[in-house]
């Protein structure tokens, strides 16, 4: 059993939307297919992986080290001890050669690709579905048949009025979401004080809105937006200052007392550990965001889970940037509390599997081997593109 290519391509997922701190205009995804020489059903096993929203391609260390050092690995050194299958663990430890510790900038992005892909290619060799796979291996058998998902946009764009925002929240709910996620921090406080009681006048009650800041604010500002939406009762405020600023996110969580979520920015482990022991978040109302296709794949999200239990977090406090299939199958095989989902932005990464309802909140999953791209058709086709 062998890897028999890696081929990569960068491929655009631009829009229009912006956020508090960037537009998408020239936003792309790096999409790699490990191709295996083993056959289930007639087909080669091919393992795909790309990354989430926000970060651009890491083509140039995917062909410089990464694809490099794991088509060059002997097969013992990332098969499994009987030979059956492909070894996450010990493809990791064969991407990480020769990487120092640390300043994990965005080699966690690259990783965190290739990770993605090997797990798929994983569960096609064992023909179950990935969250099958990992609910048999860390979690005794049990997986969650449906998984909480939210409806994550509200973006900034030229053309969008506090109406269009409200038909846009209005949407999501019609689609079966329960809870919506919108921007903040583009505008002033007052404009988006007003943007935010007009999504309000739309959704049930503050319960079903979360609001994201994208890591904009200055302690003074977070404090102020703090204050201004306590009253409202939010579902939660998000990524109020820099990813990296524990003590403002320690501060804020001594003065804001409702629910806050942040994590999509850390890209390691450590950087959680570091969030976890001087941000002040609380776990009985907390979130936490890690994305595992931008923070070295599941490999390293597995200790990360680990670490969170140490220190008396539950998986159900983790709900993952990203909206795509990988958390989604991470979510329901080790029990996590959710999944993001950007109904109709960031396709055909972002989504689920064609004509899975939303109901009441909650997606179910396919029943396919692999992660299930094969059951998401405008995605398997840009992933196979990629493999030939
Ligand atoms: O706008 C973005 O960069 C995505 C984001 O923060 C989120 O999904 O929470
Ligand atoms: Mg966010």
């Amino acid at each position: 059993m062998k890897i028999v290519d890696i081929k990569e391509k960068a491929v655009p997922i631009k829009s229009e939307i912006s956020n508090a701190y960037i537009d998408f205009s020239k936003m792309n995804c790096s999409v790699v297919a490990i191709v295996t020489d083993v056959y289930k059903n007639g087909r080669r096993v091919v393992g795909y992986g790309f990354h989430s929203n926000g970060r651009y391609a890491p083509s140039g260390l995917l062909h410089e080290r990464f694809i490099p050092r794991l088509l060059e690995a002997d097969s013992n050194a990332i098969l499994n001890e009987e030979g059956t299958n492909f070894d996450p663990h010990k493809i990791w430890d064969v991407l990480m050669t020769n990487e120092k510790p640390g300043g994990h900038g965005e080699r966690s992005v690259a990783v965190g690709t290739i990770d993605m892909a090997v797990w798929d290619a994983v569960a096609k060799i064992e023909e179950k579905p990935l969250y099958q796979v990992l609910a048999e291996r860390y979690r005794s058998g049990k997986v969650d048949d449906k998984v909480f998902v939210y409806a994550a946009g509200g973006y900034y764009s030229p053309d969008k009025g506090l109406k269009e925002l409200q038909e846009e929240m209005k949407g999501y709910l019609d689609l079966g979401y329960s809870v919506v996620k919108m921007k903040i921090g583009g505008a002033s406080l007052e404009e988006d004080l007003k943007r935010i009681e007009a999504v309000l006048e739309v959704v049930p009650s503050g319960r079903n809105l979360a609001v994201d800041a994208n890591g904009r604010f200055d302690l003074e500002t977070a404090l102020a937006y703090g204050e201004a939406m306590e009253p409202y009762n939010l579902f939660w405020y998000e990524e109020a200052g820099d990813p990296l600023d524990f003590q403002l996110q320690a501060e804020l969580s001594k003065n804001y007392k409702n629910p806050m979520a942040t994590g999509e920015n850390l890209f390691s482990m450590q950087d959680a550990r570091n969030l976890i022991r001087y941000g002040g978040m609380n776990p009985k109302q907390d979130t936490l965001q890690f994305d595992c296709a931008l923070s070295y794949g599941l490999v390293e999200y597995l200790r990360t889970l680990d670490m969170l239990k140490e220190n008396g977090w539950s998986a159900r406090n983790v709900i993952p940037h990203g909206g795509h299939q990988m958390s989604l199958n991470i979510a329901a095989g080790l029990g996590m509390g959710g999944n993001e989902s950007y109904p109709g932005v960031f396709e055909p990464f972002g989504g689920f599997a064609g004509n899975t309802p939303i109901e009441d909140g909650y997606v179910g999953l396919p029943d396919v081997p692999g992660v299930g791209f094969e059951a998401k058709e405008n995605l398997i086709k840009v992933l196979r593109s990629v493999a030939e």
